[in-house]
């Protein structure tokens, strides 16, 4: 720690998310009839004084005078006050322990409040300087003691001068009465601290802004310097991410942008410069040259299964980790398409668009029951093998085809070849993922050896089915309909034109890109994604990383953990145990995990060393990224 400088923060909305007034109106006012006038009054007050527009000691008096206060009140709150602790004062209990001789809290509250918390941070009594509530013989609040300067506007660099303090002195707190200790100078710098409230006036007068402690500390070159501060790692989230990941996210102290759509590529390598961490979905697609432009990218998060859309390799060569959400819209998307299933085999869709038009037509001709019917799966990962469960369960028939070994559910029966799969079945329904290798492997040749009249559905990736071809076998009635959720050529946007040569024809169902778009996919996805990133970023955890070794790692206590991706090739690991070693750390766990392209090591180190020695780990010939947590 910086030797000389002493660090006083300001207690309401900066070491506490709460302000004390406001919450204790809410005790002594519950069950009133005007608590919510006479709380919106006291809350208004609080701002004015904040914001430096009501002088403090008038808008004390003021508050004070409009709630029915008792000791008991004070109490309550006082008794729940640590719970109230700010997210990043929590996180930093550590830090505040280990220099609470260097730390003061200085606020215009009450020292019954603050008391709970200065002994949790390990604060002294004689460090809290605050307000004195007075009490009547009844218990009753009659007011703050005069005499303590704290009690009127220009108090606090007049109790900050009354220390006589020697070394610099660091102001921390979000209200004008906390700019004003500098104004006055009192202080040498001022942070204005905007975790829990931003106001512009104070953030204006202010040497710098800290969004959290962990800002605070890295701006004073304190312990937590090696760890880049949450509230400055930029998270950009496209393509209309669920609003569940954007909370855990910001709650997790990282700052979130969001952008409806898709972003093409120029857009995207403009956008991504300073982003820490990108979101996309489908549409975006993260090209090597994206990754180029990409100067502070650690991670990637596909909210979606598919990641053909993202250059798995460039971005491993980058030492960039991308994850998915493999399972999260599975069962959306086999609803979906047993619904199309049942919908193609009985016309559903032209018979309703008939209805529209105000033709009535009925008729069982050509409609059919599943009941009996031939399912052929054509890819059976984790939608393909849930549909053929539910395909079974409604009397289906099921068959697969895949290309690797794949446990047969149920009745479900391999098939040898894909066109042994055609031969037999009576709806087709293909579920593989979006390797480039898989681009129209399902064309003219595939759709002749279907039977007469069979269904097919594609509700995996456009750029499987060459559409031309089926456009041909749908209008010479080879085939008996299709339903399509996915095409080559996706809009980016709500906004933009769908064009494709299956519009217009009979029996075919097209649907936007919808089969995990279900309310309950989008939530799960989005908690699903963003808990993986942030198991990524907080403790290096690369479990369901799609293009790095996975290696599943707890939270890092009484450490320092630095994680170190290199390519995989050989000396690397033999450098790096030199140079830890040269560097003098001192190794309290290690852990390994390779693949063909990339080696991850992940080594928890005691914390007292010589910093300057983490230089030597970036320069290991083959390192692709070296990272510290704090
Ligand atoms: N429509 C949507 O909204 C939506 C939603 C989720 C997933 N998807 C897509 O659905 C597809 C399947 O998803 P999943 O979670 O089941 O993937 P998965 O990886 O679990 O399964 C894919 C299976 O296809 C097999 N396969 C790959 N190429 C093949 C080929 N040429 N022939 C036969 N088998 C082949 C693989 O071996 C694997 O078993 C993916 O393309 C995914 O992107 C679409
Ligand atoms: O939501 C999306 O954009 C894609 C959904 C789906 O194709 C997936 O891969 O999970």
């Amino acid at each position: 720690m910086n030797d000389a400088a002493t660090y006083i923060f300001d207690f309401d909305s900066t070491l506490v998310r709460i302000e004390t007034l406001e919450a204790l109106a809410d005790i002594a006012l519950a069950g009133s009839p005007d608590a919510a006038e006479v709380r919106a009054e006291i809350a208004r007050l609080t701002d004015q004084a904040m914001a430096g527009e009501v002088a403090f000691g008038e808008a004390l008096r003021r508050r004070l005078a409009l709630l029915p206060l008792t000791r008991d009140h004070v109490q309550a709150l006082a008794d729940r006050i640590l719970d109230e602790g700010t997210p990043s004062l929590r996180k930093n209990l550590a830090f505040f322990r280990a220099h609470a001789d260097r730390i003061v809290i200085l606020s215009g509250g009450f020292r019954e409040i603050i008391a709970p918390v200065a002994e949790r941070l390990g604060v002294a009594p004689d460090r809290v300087l605050a307000n004195d509530l007075l009490y009547d013989a009844e218990g009753r609040v009659a007011g703050v003691d005069p005499a303590n300067p704290l009690s009127e506007a220009g108090g606090k660099p007049a109790v900050i001068r009354a220390l006589g303090l020697t070394g610099p002195v660091v102001m921390v707190g979000d209200g004008w009465n906390d700019a004003e200790v500098k104004q006055a100078g009192a202080a040498d710098r001022f942070y204005a601290f905007t975790e829990i409230v931003r106001r512009e006036p104070v953030v204006s007068a202010a040497d710098a802004e800290a969004a959290s402690i962990d800002e605070l500390l890295h701006a004073e070159g304190l312990a937590g310097r090696w760890s880049y501060p949450r509230s400055r790692m930029r998270i950009l989230l496209l393509e209309n991410v669920h609003p569940a990941a954007v909370d855990r996210l910001e709650e997790a102290g990282y700052t979130v942008e969001t952008v409806k759509g898709a972003l093409g590529e120029d857009e995207l390598i403009e956008r991504i410069k300073g982003v820490h961490v990108l979101g996309v979905r489908s549409k975006t697609q993260v090209s090597d040259r994206v990754l180029d432009a990409a100067d502070k990218l650690m991670a990637v998060a596909a909210f979606c299964i598919g990641t053909n859309q993202i250059d798995l390799a460039a971005a491993a060569d980058r030492g960039v980790a991308v994850f998915n959400a493999p399972y999260s819209n599975t069962r959306s998307v086999v609803e979906l398409a047993v619904g199309l299933t049942i919908a193609l085999m009985r016309d559903v869709s032209d018979k309703s668009a008939a209805m529209h038009r105000g033709e009535w037509n009925k008729s069982a001709t050509g409609s059919r029951e599943l009941r009996g019917k031939t399912l052929g799966i054509v890819g059976y990962g984790a939608i393909g093998s849930q549909l053929s469960v539910l395909a079974e369960a409604l009397g289906m028939r099921v068959i697969f085809h895949d290309l690797t070994e794949r446990l047969a559910l149920g009745n479900a029966r391999r098939m040898s070849s894909l066109d042994a799969l055609l031969a037999e079945s009576d709806v087709v329904t293909l579920h593989v993922d979006g390797r480039v290798e898989n681009t129209n492997i399902f064309g003219a040749a595939q759709l002749a050896r279907m039977k007469d009249g069979a269904l097919l559905l594609n509700l995996s990736r456009g750029h499987i089915v060459d559409i031309g071809a089926l456009a041909q076998a749908l209008g010479s009635g080879r085939i008996g309909g299709a339903a399509l959720d996915v095409f080559p050529d996706e809009p980016a946007t709500n906004a933009d034109p769908f064009d494709s040569p299956l519009r217009g024809l009979k029996n075919v169902i097209l649907t936007p890109h919808i089969g995990g778009s279900t309310e309950e996919a989008q939530e799960a996805i989005g908690e699903f994604a963003a808990d993986r990133l942030l198991a990524y970023l907080n403790r290096g955890d690369t479990t369901f990383c799609v293009n790095l070794p996975n290696v599943q790692l707890a939270e890092v206590s009484g450490a320092h953990r630095l994680l170190h991706i290199h390519r995989n090739q050989p000396g690397v690991l033999a450098d790096l145990n030199r140079a830890i070693a040269g560097a003098g750390l001192n190794i309290l766990g290690q852990h390994l995990k390779t693949d063909e392209r990339t080696g991850y090591v992940i080594i928890d180190v005691e914390s007292g060393y010589d910093p300057e020695a983490l230089r030597v780990l970036r320069s290991v010939a083959g390192t692709l990224r070296f990272r510290s947590l704090y």
